[in-house]
């Protein structure tokens, strides 16, 4: 029988594009025939596609077609829009997330989310990475001043801001408050990091920083992002899932291939800019 150990010994090493190794692909959400409404209108369309974990994965596509929907769906964030309903499945690790014995708030803890405008609480530094783990009443489990080192450093923040813990997370700038907020994300140890367009609101070199810190966050974490910037989409990530409009994902593949040599037309007009 095959142990872990035989199969980090024979498995091939890679590189890929990005850079990074490459280690075999294990799926870690995985989306079957997905059908979301809002009411009556239909905003995904029978969407299958698997993430792979310790990857980024990137949703492109044309305002409206579907991409923070699906992001939603993957930590049950929809659960709080009354008019929406879901059909199909959606696993995490092979487990359904809409079965009824889920929480979905056990289920965030595992699959944290950065949003599109930094969003810090109005509290300190430190107390905005310590929080997750006060509500899950970790505190006295573990050293709270190491967490909040730990993610800070995870976040690239922490030598910005060691010797600032007690000001307000509101005082950063905003590449800053988004690092914070990723501090906040990965202080409660998730597997999986949904980031919805992270990098829209900031300046190029605020965008850049945190485009750099997905690059080492996949080492531990698997990113699924959301973004509209195309050249951004073939910078960071390893696989991209076209969605187009009607909700339909078109195309989801390797990125390099995504953007080299995509099999669907649609997908190649969508890329060279002829609509969107
Ligand atoms: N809370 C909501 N209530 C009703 N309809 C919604 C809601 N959120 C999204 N929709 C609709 O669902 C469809 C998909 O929206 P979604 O925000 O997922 O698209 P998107 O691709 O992320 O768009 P964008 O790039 O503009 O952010 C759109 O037609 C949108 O109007």
């Amino acid at each position: 029988m095959a142990t872990e150990g035989d199969k980090l010994i024979t498995t091939d090493v890679q590189t890929s594009s990005t850079g990074r190794v490459e280690r075999p692909d294990e799926t870690v959400v995985a989306s079957r025939h997905l059908d979301v409404y809002y009411g009556d209108e239909q905003a995904l369309d029978d969407v299958s596609m698997e993430i792979p974990e310790h990857k980024v994965t990137a949703i492109i596509g044309p305002s409206g077609c579907g991409k923070s929907t699906f992001l939603r769906c993957v930590n049950r964030m929809n659960d709080q829009i009354d008019a929406c309903r879901i059909e199909g499945d959606l696993r995490f690790h092979g487990k359904d997330v809409y079965d009824d014995d889920v929480d979905p708030v056990a289920l965030r803890r595992k699959i944290g989310m950065v949003f599109q405008k930094p969003n810090p609480f109005p509290k300190s530094i430190y107390d905005n990475v310590a929080y997750g783990l006060r509500v899950q009443g970790k505190a006295d489990d573990v050293d709270l001043d190491d967490a909040v080192e730990e993610a800070l450093r995870g976040a690239a923040l922490w030598d910005e801001v060691k010797d600032q813990l007690d000001s307000s997370g509101l005082d950063l700038s905003g590449g800053q408050q988004q690092r914070l907020c990723i501090a906040r994300a990965i202080a409660t140890d998730p597997e999986v990091i949904l980031m919805d367009e992270p990098t829209s609101a900031l300046d190029p070199v605020a965008a850049s920083k945190i485009e750099d810190l997905i690059a080492d966050l996949v080492e531990e974490y698997t990113v699924l992002i959301v973004t509209h910037n195309m050249q951004q989409a073939a910078r960071i990530s390893d696989k991209t899932a076209v969605f187009l409009t009607g909700g339909e994902l078109v195309e989801f593949d390797n990125t390099n291939k995504i953007f080299e040599n995509p099999e669907h037309d649609r997908v190649e007009d969508y890329i060279t800019g002829k609509f969107g």
